[in-house]
């Protein structure tokens, strides 16, 4: 699986530098290549509690100046049942836990975000026998993905709503707390905030539901919220207006990315990730029409985008301006020294799917290999 690489060939290919290895000013943030990790639940964490295997999974995929964006971890109680490995960040004792993964990041020279999540309906029933939440009462079908897993919602109460969305805003500041460079907010792939944004799932009749202007204000206050509460210059919002994820769904994903990408435009976030219409559907790619260009047109601050990039698209994506950094997900999961493989064109390790959610915390974790250079 590991190539040995020449020194001659390392040479000539350093002489020609790939665009997705060109230094990028996010922030206040000085990165050294814009080849992002992109969130991925790994389900490792027991109890929702990070654990120490956790330090070697992110220190081995930290560069000098890159990026690494956490896996979705719970802003509450709710926030995750159904996904009892995934770590959460709504305790003290969660937010010690992550203290020495952050630093052993920030050791080499890596910034890492947070990525602040709340599942929504996509949940098995609470441990006080209470529904989970959304936005609609309108239960995964059962031919739905892996549906008979989740209990039938419960649609919130308009007057609780302020409630999520401070768990949000306290889940960024214990996010600050433990260390972290800021938070991304997860408004992606069917989850709670996407059962909100979605017209074939929201179907509220409040100032939540009805109009695009009413189904984005539930994100907006968030990320309102966590903007206020930590600085607008450490918070990113990941969307995924044209994906299908667990029956979340719009009829027109264009307006939709539109209409949050200049709506966020006035929090001024330091960046916006959206996931590429051609992952339609979890897990696969799939060829589409659609782009994200309007949407990176639209707004002002960094745009990440992700989904099936590979180095030749990825590095393209760059150049054409299409987007700023680039997330890669599995390829940077089954090679934690993605960007040293992409600087020299060298051969990639294969992922393994069958133990993407494995909860060991070695075997497809922290055991894929380095690549043996010469030097
Ligand atoms: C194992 C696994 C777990 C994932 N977990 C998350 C997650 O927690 N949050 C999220 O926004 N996306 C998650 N994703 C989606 C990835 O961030 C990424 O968008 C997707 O894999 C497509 O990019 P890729 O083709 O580079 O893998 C996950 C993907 C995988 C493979």
């Amino acid at each position: 699986m590991v190539k040995k690489v020449e020194h001659g060939q390392e040479k000539e290919q350093s002489q020609q530098p790939i665009r997705l290895l060109t230094p990028y000013k996010l922030g206040n943030f000085q990165l050294f290549h814009r080849i992002v990790l992109a969130p991925m639940t790994r389900q490792r964490s027991y109890g929702n509690l990070p654990q120490p295997h956790a330090v070697l999974y992110y220190s081995q995929r930290t560069s000098k100046g890159g990026l690494l964006i956490t896996e979705a971890t719970g802003v509450s109680d709710t926030s995750l049942i159904g996904f009892p490995f995934a770590p959460g960040i709504w305790t003290k004792e969660q937010v010690e836990a992550w203290k020495p993964i952050v630093d052993a990041v920030h050791a080499k020279g890596g910034i890492i975000f947070c990525q602040i999540a709340h599942v929504g309906r996509v949940s098995g029933s609470q441990p006080n026998g209470q529904a989970p939440i959304s936005s609609t009462d309108k239960p995964l079908t059962p031919e739905g993905f892996d549906a008979p897993k989740y209990s039938p919602p419960r649609r919130l109460k308009t007057e609780e709503i302020p409630g999520i969305v401070n768990d949000f805003r306290l889940a960024a500041i214990n996010a600050i707390e433990a260390g972290f460079d800021g938070v991304e907010i997860h408004g992606a792939h069917g989850f709670l905030i996407d059962q909100f944004l979605k017209d074939q799932i929201n179907d509220r009749t409040d100032e939540y539901g009805g109009s695009l202007e009413n189904r984005c204000r539930f994100a907006l206050e968030i990320v309102e919220a966590v903007s206020d509460a930590i600085g607008s210059h450490r918070v990113g919002l990941r969307l995924s207006p044209f994906a299908n994820y667990y029956e979340a769904g719009d009829s027109n994903p264009k307006a939709l990315g539109l209409y949050m990408a200049e709506a966020l435009n006035k929090p001024k976030i330091l960046y916006c990730h959206m996931v590429e219409p051609r992952m339609k559907t979890l897990g696969e790619k799939s060829e589409s029409a659609d782009s994200l260009v309007p949407m990176r047109k639209a707004f002002n601050g960094t745009f990440i985008a992700a989904g099936g990039y590979n180095r030749e698209d990825g590095d393209r994506a760059v150049a054409e301006n299409g987007a700023d950094l680039v997330a890669y997900g599995r390829l940077f999961l089954a090679n934690p020294d993605l960007p040293r493989r992409f600087e020299l064109n060298a051969s990639l390790n294969k992922y393994h799917r069958d133990t993407f959610y494995t909860s060991d915390p070695v075997v497809g974790y922290t055991d894929y290999p380095f690549l043996e250079t010469n030097d």
